[in-house]
């Protein structure tokens, strides 16, 4: 079965994720990965172009080659430490980074910042990128786009599982015993570590709160955490997605009163991810009689100790079933996505589902850029 790498960098702008991936007519297997951070001063310049959306041609394509470079070198040494050599990968599938995402904008726009010539110069591989453009043209979201790749990999028969990324942004999975595509659903429950990294950044100057430890020492704020969840794209029908445009901390700021400790409203955000997860977990459940057996979380916030303790008090009756029971890690399920949506490319297969996204059918996703 070929084999494919999957690039991923996500809306915490911390670096690249690459992934190893077998893919084929079975389930897809991973076989490795690495991570390439982003030094501090292009992650800053990112950051500045996400929150300012405001730059120069020469600018953007200083920042999109610096990019690219972090990619193949990504790439490269993925390569190197799994003893794979170029002409033994049948694509690599670059997700960009997100610069901006308007699904409701008009026109409707998402971008993502990316180089795929570059790439497949770089790197001597075919490369597959703007995998969600295609389906925002026929009337999608453009995310999420994982929920096809976690039904190839999650469905089983009796079994409904629940898949939740807790990246920068937390989207949501639920895949019926069925297998039945149409049956699916997966959407944006809105921010899982975006809020929590910029303040703790802001209070501690830490990239993120380890292990969730402050939160965990502060008190939830419940007049604060109301305010907070009383914003409509909690209550909005599927489909829908979001990004930093939304929650960033002038949204968090127009909700405080000035008075609040900081470590309190560290607090309040950590349960503001885990109410508005188990909302929309139970906005999953109206219209089905299966009973969830596994809530599967993977990306960084897996990681968060304070953050799962909430999500199984809010959801008790779930278990929280680690990903590494599947043979995947729960820190390269995204990277591998990109890697399942460039094998599905080659095959000529879609990659949305219509279900998910809202867009008007399946379409095959992503433009081909041969080495
Ligand atoms: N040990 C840890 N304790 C607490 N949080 C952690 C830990 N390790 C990682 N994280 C969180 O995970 C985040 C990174 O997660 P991840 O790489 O999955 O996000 P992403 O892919 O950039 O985002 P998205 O999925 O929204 O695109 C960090 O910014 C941090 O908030
Ligand atoms: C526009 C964009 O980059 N969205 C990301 C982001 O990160 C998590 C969530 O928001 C999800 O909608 C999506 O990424 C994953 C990989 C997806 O498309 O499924």
């Amino acid at each position: 079965m070929p084999l494919y790498i999957g690039l991923m960098s996500g809306t915490s702008l911390d670096g690249i994720d690459a992934a190893l991936v077998r893919c084929g007519e079975g389930r897809p297997e991973w076989l490795g990965a690495t991570g390439v951070a982003f030094p501090a001063a292009l992650r800053e310049d990112l950051l500045a172009l996400c929150l300012a959306r405001e730059t120069t041609f020469a600018e953007l394509a200083r920042l999109e080659t610096a990019f690219c470079e972090r990619q193949a070198e990504a790439v490269n040494r993925l390569l190197t430490e799994t003893c794979t050599s170029p002409s033994d990968i049948a694509a690599v599938g670059s997700h960009g980074q997100t610069i901006e995402h308007a699904p409701e904008g008009v026109p409707p726009h998402t971008y993502q910042l990316d180089n795929p010539s570059l790439l497949a110069e770089l790197t001597g591989c075919t490369v597959v990128g703007d995998f969600r453009r295609r389906d925002m043209a026929a009337g999608g979201q453009a995310a999420p786009l994982a929920p096809a790749f976690h039904a190839a990999l999650f469905t089983a028969p009796e079994h409904t599982r629940l898949i939740l990324n807790l990246g920068g942004i937390a989207n949501l999975t639920r895949l019926p015993p069925s297998g039945d595509s149409a049956s699916v659903l997966g959407f944006d429950t809105g921010p899982a570590n975006m809020l929590m990294d910029a303040w703790c950044q802001r209070h501690l100057g830490h990239a993120y709160d380890a292990d969730g430890a402050w939160a965990a020492g502060g008190y939830v704020d419940a007049v604060l955490l109301s305010r907070l969840l009383d914003d409509p794209y909690f209550q909005r029908p599927p489909p829908k997605s979001t990004g930093r445009e939304h929650f960033h901390l002038d949204w968090l700021a127009t909700h405080l009163t000035g008075n609040e400790a900081p470590q309190d409203v560290q607090a309040t955000l950590a349960e503001l991810t885990a109410t508005s997860i188990a909302m929309a977990i139970a906005q999953g459940s109206e219209h089905s009689d299966t009973y969830c057996d596994a809530l599967i979380p993977c990306g960084g916030g897996a990681h968060n100790t304070d953050l799962l303790a909430r999500l199984r008090r809010h959801v008790p009756d779930i278990p929280l079933t680690p990903c590494e029971r599947f043979g995947w890690s729960a820190d390269w399920l995204e990277a591998g996505a990109f890697a399942w949506l460039a094998h599905q490319r080659l095959a000529g297969r879609p990659g949305n589902l219509p279900e998910v996204t809202g867009a008007r059918g399946p379409r095959v996703l992503g433009g081909l850029y041969a080495p």
